[in-house]
């Protein structure tokens, strides 16, 4: 049976399709669109896939633009599921203060970053840090239990918010330094360390509460931005979504497939 997963951000579209629905399937096919082009995808690269039985896919780009996606899904004899972030899901519980306000995205980034630490043979703590259009950091204790998370400005909001605030800091992208001297690289290093000093205090948190070090697991499409400028070693996962999209995947319909 083929499985098809989508994660839909504020910036881009992702899909895979799977073998089966569940953990370690082989992916047939995968693709991006930024949420513009999303009405390209029924005649374009989803035009030529085989079928899928089932879908799964997390959003948090608002009802209009998962309405679009599922337009695009029409060529298909196919439901649409989304993910709704909840109180427990495959071996996490969700200690916010409302579960269902918490972004799917990062619900799902959870269930997939706990299942990569697991794989790893030691339970433990884990940090999961998003780097795509916002910066989410999530802390998760040795039991599984969501502790709590933040949500900064990713770099583009950053960068808007100073161009749009001042007169004189409308400058291209410059490199990240440890001593910027020029508004470029000031601009680029400022935003870079917010984020990375911002990970490091949750690290720190976690740490204090826990009583033990972290794994540090990232993700999102600007990750591999962020990874030379971190104060600890992290791994980058490529695909932590989808991960996630396919344990919860496979206790709903892994049964028939
Ligand atoms: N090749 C790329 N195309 C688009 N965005 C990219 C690319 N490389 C890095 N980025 C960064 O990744 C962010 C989008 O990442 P993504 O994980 O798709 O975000 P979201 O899930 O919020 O849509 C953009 O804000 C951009 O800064
Ligand atoms: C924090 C987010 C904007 C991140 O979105 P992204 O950068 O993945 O597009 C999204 O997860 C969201 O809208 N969350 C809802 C509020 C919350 O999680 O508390
Ligand atoms: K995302």
């Amino acid at each position: 049976m083929h499985f098809l997963a989508i994660d839909v951000g504020n910036t881009r579209l992702k899909w895979a399709m799977y073998d089966a629905a569940q953990p370690g399937a082989a992916v047939l096919a995968h693709g991006v669109e930024f949420l513009d082009n999303i009405e390209r995808l029924a005649e374009g690269s989803w035009a030529e896939l085989p079928e899928p039985q089932h879908m799964l896919g997390c959003v948090v780009a608002g009802d209009v633009v998962r309405r679009r996606v599922q337009t695009q899904m029409d060529i298909w004899d196919l439901a649409p599921n989304w993910v709704v972030s909840s109180n427990a899901e495959a071996g996490l519980t969700n200690g916010y203060d409302h579960p269902s306000r918490l972004g799917t995205d990062r619900w799902v980034a959870m269930v997939g970053a706990w299942h990569h630490v697991l794989a790893q043979g030691r339970q433990r703590p884990v940090v999961v840090v998003m780097v795509g259009t916002a910066v989410t950091v999530e802390a998760i204790d040795a039991d599984g239990k969501f502790l709590g998370g933040l949500i900064l400005p990713g770099h583009g909001i950053m960068l808007k918010a100073l161009e749009s605030g001042t007169a004189g800091l409308h400058v291209p992208t410059g490199e990240v330094r440890p001593f910027p001297t020029n508004t470029s690289d000031a601009l680029t290093s400022g935003g870079t360390y917010a984020i990375a000093g911002a990970v490091e205090r949750m690290v720190q948190h976690v740490m204090a509460h826990c009583g033990q070090e972290p794994a540090c697991v990232m993700t999102g499409g600007a990750g591999w931005k962020m990874m030379p400028s971190m104060t600890r070693p992290f791994e980058l996962v490529e695909n932590l979504i989808f991960d996630g999209l396919l344990h919860i995947a496979h206790s709903r319909f892994g049964a028939k497939g």
